[in-house]
Order: structure tokens, then C-alpha cells, then sequence
């Protein structure tokens, strides 16, 4: 059942408020449930990513909040107002691309946007879209002849012709290439600047370094990491590896602050390996190997093979992925 209280929810008048509010959603196919209470907002002008492995939950988050599910539980507000059912005050409001492909194989491109002008009221011109999205020289074919990547642009376009002031993009960019997933960045920065908030759902974890202001990793129907690239990163640590000096025995090695040490055996030499910890992410490498370095210039040894290696989103998502095996499907 749908809670139905606004009472805790922030003020949609507010300037800064956010455009999308999702509280605690859960969301059920019959005894399944793909959704375990999530939460997470959206400001104008904000692109919050959901990144997480196959089957996390995510295009069930996108469509419970583009109205076509009722949640199980929880509360959805796009603009304080339910999204549920796509009531008319949201028409418009929000745009999608969706992962099914949607689109009428037998119209020409352009015919398929001057559609979709029929059913808004202040549509944005067709030609005007279709050289936005790289496909003027295609206005005339059939939407049929297009490649999936293509058809995606297509699709894009199409969200874009009601002015949405908010966007759902469930892995826009899949069967892109790397130009055409360029310029669709580049569009979506272009969203974002004029304040629109759009929540993305990729595959790609560049996609997301570059777009989002914030991201959740979701896991088996759950948010496992969220916050700035930079705070997800700080969760995570940077690698310090070297190898263990002959001279010197495993008892002797340093213990940085904020590092913790782990010694393996590789290649029947012994290897250490610190993860660096802390807030400080631009200079905590820096910081421990300052004093391994220091420590070994003490003792007149050499640190061979000395690597760092910094924390990575694809280290994070590995990381939440692999914590309880692989992707649930
Ligand atoms: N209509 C449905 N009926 C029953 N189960 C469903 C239905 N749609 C999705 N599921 C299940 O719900 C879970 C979440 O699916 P969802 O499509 O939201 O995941 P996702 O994070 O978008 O995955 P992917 O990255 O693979 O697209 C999966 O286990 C899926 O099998």
C-alpha cells in the first residue's frame, strides 16, 4: 500500500527542494521483492545515477516512479505529487527513455517526434531535436532502418520534446558508440545546466564518473554505497603495494597510520599490500608511502615494485557485487 502522508517530505515549493523524492520503497512481483526499501532524492538541475549489477532493481525504481507501478510501500513524490497512475499535473513534466524500445518502426524519424508534438503543448521543434541527437540526415527514413544506437538517440529526442523538468534515463546509452555516447553526455550536461533532474540508470561506470552529482550502487534490491564520486571513493581506499624487502622480516613492517597491511605470497616472493583509509583522498596515498619510503630509506632497503593504485568506482562496485557473490538475476 502506498503511504499517502506528505508530512516529513520536503516542501516542493521550496526553490532548492527536490523535484523527485523516493522514501523507503519497497516494491513486490507477488512474492519477490525486487525493492527493499530505498530512499534517495533529486534537485533541479541534479543527475543522481543508480548504478548496481543485473537484476538490482533499478528499472523497477524508474518505472515505479514514472507511474506505472504502485509501490508496495514507500513514498514517491516528482513535484509533491504521487507519480502513480501518471496523474495529468505531471504530463510533460517528465521524460523517459526507457529500456523497451517503444518507437513505430514504420514511421520516418522525423514523423515519429512530430508524434509525440500532437500530445504536448509547447513541443520543442522536431529539426531542432534531430540535430541535437545527430540524426538530421536520417529525418527522412524509416525508424526501421535505424541501428539500435541510433534508435536510442531517437528515443532520447522524443523524451526531450515536451521540455521535461525531469528525466528518467534507464541505460541510455547501451549500443552507443563512443561518439554518439559522447554527444548524448554532452546533451545531458546541457539538460542539467538548464535544471533539469535526471536520474540515470548505466552500465557504464564512466557514464557516471562524468554525469552524476551523486550515485547509489544497489544490490539485490537494496542501496549498498551512496553519496558524492568522491565520498564512494573515500569508503573505499587506496592500494599501496610493494615488495616485501628480502632484508627485512614481515614482523618489521610499518604500520602507517590509517593504512591497514596485508602480506601475500606471489611468485614464492612475499608481497605487501596497504589499503589507505580516510577523508583525506587526494593526499592519503601520498601521506603512507612518504613513511613506508622513510622507513626504507632507514634501514638502506629498497621498495621494488612499489605501486599505488587508486580507489576506483569499479573497485567499489566490485566490491558490493562480490560481497555476496555475483549479480542476482
Ligand atoms: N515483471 C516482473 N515480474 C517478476 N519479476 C520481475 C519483473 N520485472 C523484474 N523482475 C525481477 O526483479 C528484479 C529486479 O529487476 P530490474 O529489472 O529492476 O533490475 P535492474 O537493476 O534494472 O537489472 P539490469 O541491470 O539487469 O537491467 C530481478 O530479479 C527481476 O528478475
Amino acid at each position: 500500500m502506498t503511504t499517502t502522508s506528505t508530512e516529513s517530505l520536503p516542501d516542493r515549493t521550496a526553490p532548492d527542494g527536490p523535484a523527485v523524492v523516493v522514501r523507503d520503497l519497497h516494491q513486490h512481483y507477488g512474492d519477490f521483492e525486487a525493492v527493499k526499501g530505498i530512499s534517495f532524492e533529486i534537485r533541479p538541475g541534479e543527475l543522481f545515477a543508480l548504478l548496481g549489477t543485473n537484476g538490482a532493481g533499478k528499472t523497477t525504481t524508474i518505472e515505479t516512479l514514472e507511474g506505472f507501478r504502485r509501490p508496495s510501500s514507500g513514498t514517491l513524490r516528482v513535484f509533491g505529487t504521487d507519480p502513480y497512475g501518471q496523474p495529468a499535473a505531471l504530463r510533460g513534466r517528465t521524460g523517459a527513455v526507457l529500456q523497451g524500445n517503444g518507437l513505430m518502426e514504420d514511421l520516418t524519424v522525423r514523423e515519429s517526434l512530430v508524434l509525440a508534438h500532437d500530445l504536448v503543448s509547447d513541443p520543442r521543434d522536431a529539426d531542432e531535436l534531430l540535430e541535437l541527437v545527430a540524426l538530421t540526415d536520417k529525418a527522412r527514413i524509416p525508424v526501421r532502418q535505424l541501428s539500435g544506437g541510433q534508435k536510442r538517440r531517437l528515443i532520447l529526442a522524443q523524451a526531450l520534446v515536451a521540455r521535461p523538468e525531469v528525466l528518467y534515463l534507464d541505460e541510455p546509452t547501451t549500443g552507443m558508440d563512443p561518439e554518439a555516447r559522447h554527444t548524448t553526455w554532452r546533451i545531458i550536461s546541457e539538460l542539467k545546466r538548464q535544471g533539469v533532474a535526471v536520474l540515470l540508470t548505466t552500465h557504464y561506470l564512466e557514464e557516471a564518473e562524468r554525469l552524476a552529482d551523486r550515485l547509489a550502487i544497489m544490490h539485490r534490491g537494496e542501496i549498498r554505497v551512496e553519496g558524492t564520486l568522491e565520498d564512494v571513493l573515500a569508503s573505499w581506499g587506496d592500494r599501496v603495494t610493494f615488495r616485501v624487502p628480502e632484508e627485512v622480516g614481515t614482523d618489521d613492517l610499518p604500520e602507517p597510520s590509517g593504512a591497514e597491511a596485508a602480506v601475500r605470497t606471489r611468485d614464492g616472493r612475499l608481497w605487501a599490500t596497504y589499503t589507505v583509509g580516510g577523508a583525506d583522498v587526494e593526499s592519503r596515498a601520498h601521506r603512507v608511502v612518504s613513511e613506508l619510503v622513510a622507513w626504507a630509506a632507514e634501514r638502506g632497503v629498497v621498495l621494488r615494485n612499489l605501486q599505488v593504485r587508486g580507489a576506483s568506482l569499479e573497485d567499489v562496485f566490485l566490491q558490493v557485487a562480490g560481497a555476496t557473490g555475483l549479480a542476482e538475476q
